[in-house]
């Protein structure tokens, strides 16, 4: 239950589908963290209905909108962000990716990591985001503890893995299934409706079928959604079909032990065959786009256009540390510039606008994480997940000229959000708020 009941006076704007704005003027109620009213005016906040009920009036230049949504990213990774880009995937994971997770299994390292990931996040406006844990079970617990202190929306996994590999950090199968299970039965006790978890078998390069059909079967009994990644790298496509000699694709591999559904999110999905899209499009899976790990582990231009067209289901995900920035403002601009280079390729019509990169960024990840119902957009019954942008935040990055903005009073606010959306910072991020709860902190 929220603390405090809200009234927001000014400029809001929200994704209504992937091509439309919603932007009002007026009024946002939230009482008990949900959004209880819309209105274009301002509303008389000196009546009785609003006494007790916490004022927040926007500038002519500051607009409200839903809070980013992060797909897919990895808290454990952090300490290596912007480090060790000089590999390919399979390489990368390796040299540095493997040797920082195994460090997790000391839970005090664990819980400090976390806790600056999380306020890191929040900072940056993520309100949602879809954590990849590390093997270890009491190190991922402390991972969901840190987004449950500071109020964030979280998806938590505690990553499955029982191939061998170089840096010994895999599990026993049947060990991992237990544990597995201990972990989603430690995170639905804590009984908060923000945090969940969520199944996560690495990938089929270090999952065999038993791990994931065992894993299957567990997201079945819990009804726990369940991410991987698929098709990222060349060479991880030929050893995961090296490897599953029976299976004619990637998604095949996943197919077969039940892990492609509607509750099922996959990251990167940049070289799907036009079968597996279509798989996953009838399975109803979702897809977390990662243009920046895409282009630092020069692993593929992702033709989301071409996914967007097929009906498949698009979020936005930040991938650190194949990533190496922590903001879903760096996901929406690489979306933008990857897009925009295929098109330059000759791909016609494959650039994605900044109003479709806004959309993935907030509707599209709720739609991704299956949480459309509750956030994602501003909406009457949703939860209020919000930021007030401040686009001319002092010491911030735009400037204001006198003619920066202008047209009417609609154009003036789509102007401030896409000066944001291109140029922005958190800097811009004057507030976050998840379900209702303010939670910014200053870094
Ligand atoms: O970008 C990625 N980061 C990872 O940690 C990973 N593991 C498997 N495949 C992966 N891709
Ligand atoms: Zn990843």
């Amino acid at each position: 239950m929220s603390e405090q009941n809200l009234v927001f006076l000014g400029s809001f704007a929200s994704a209504k589908s992937l091509k439309e704005l919603t932007v009002n003027f007026g009024s946002i109620i939230v009482e008990d963290g949900k959004i209880t009213k819309i209105t274009n005016q301002l509303v008389d906040v000196q009546s009785d209905r609003y006494s007790g009920y916490k004022i927040v009036r926007l500038t002519d230049d500051q607009v409200l909108i839903p809070g980013f949504v992060d797909c897919h990213t990895h808290a454990p990774q952090f300490p290596n962000l912007g480090l060790g880009l000089d590999r390919p995937l399979l390489e990368w994971l390796e040299k540095y990716t493997f040797p920082l997770e195994k460090r997790y299994s000391d839970v005090e390292f664990a819980a400090k990591v976390y806790d600056v990931v999380v306020k890191r996040l929040l900072n940056n406006g993520t309100t949602t985001a879809c954590y990849f844990g590390s093997l270890h079970l009491e190190g991922t617990l402390e991972l969901a503890k840190s987004a449950i202190k500071h109020g964030q929306r979280a998806l938590v996994g505690k990553v499955s893995m029982n191939l061998k590999n170089d840096a010994g950090y895999y599990n026993d199968t049947k060990k991992e299934l237990a544990e597995v299970e201990r972990f989603v039965e430690a995170v639905l006790e804590y009984k908060n409706d923000l945090v969940q978890p969520i199944l996560t078998p690495r990938f089929a390069v270090s999952c065999d079928d038993e791990l994931m059909s065992g894993l299957a079967d567990i997201s079945d009994k819990y009804e726990c959604r369940i991410q991987s990644h698929i098709s990222e790298n060349h060479s991880e496509i030929e050893y995961v079909l090296k490897i599953n000699p029976d299976c004619e694709s990637y998604a095949h591999v996943y197919d077969k032990n039940r892990i492609l559904n509607n509750r099922c999110i996959m990251a990167h999905a940049i070289h799907l065959t036009d079968n597996e899209l279509q798989t996953m499009v009838h399975k109803g899976v979702a897809i977390a786009h990662c243009p920046a790990s895409n282009t630092r582990l020069c692993s593929g231009l992702c033709p989301v256009r071409k996914y967007l067209d097929s009906h498949l289901v698009v979020g936005l995900g930040t991938d650190v540390s194949g990533g190496d920035s922590a903001t879903i403002l760096d996901a929406m601009r690489r979306t933008m510039d990857v897009s925009a280079h295929l098109e330059m390729k000759g791909n016609k019509g494959f650039a994605i606008s900044w109003i479709e990169a806004f959309y993935l960024a907030t509707l599209g990840g709720a739609k991704a994480l299956k949480l459309d119902h509750k956030i994602g957009s501003f909406e009457v019954g949703k939860e209020f997940d919000a930021l007030l942008i401040d686009p001319y935040a002092v010491d911030g990055p735009i400037d204001k000229h006198a003619y920066s903005v202008s047209g009417n009073a609609e154009e003036h606010v789509i102007n401030l959000l896409q000066k944001f959306i291109y140029v922005g910072d958190d800097r811009n991020i004057a507030q976050v708020y998840v379900k209702g709860e303010k939670a910014k902190y200053l870094l």
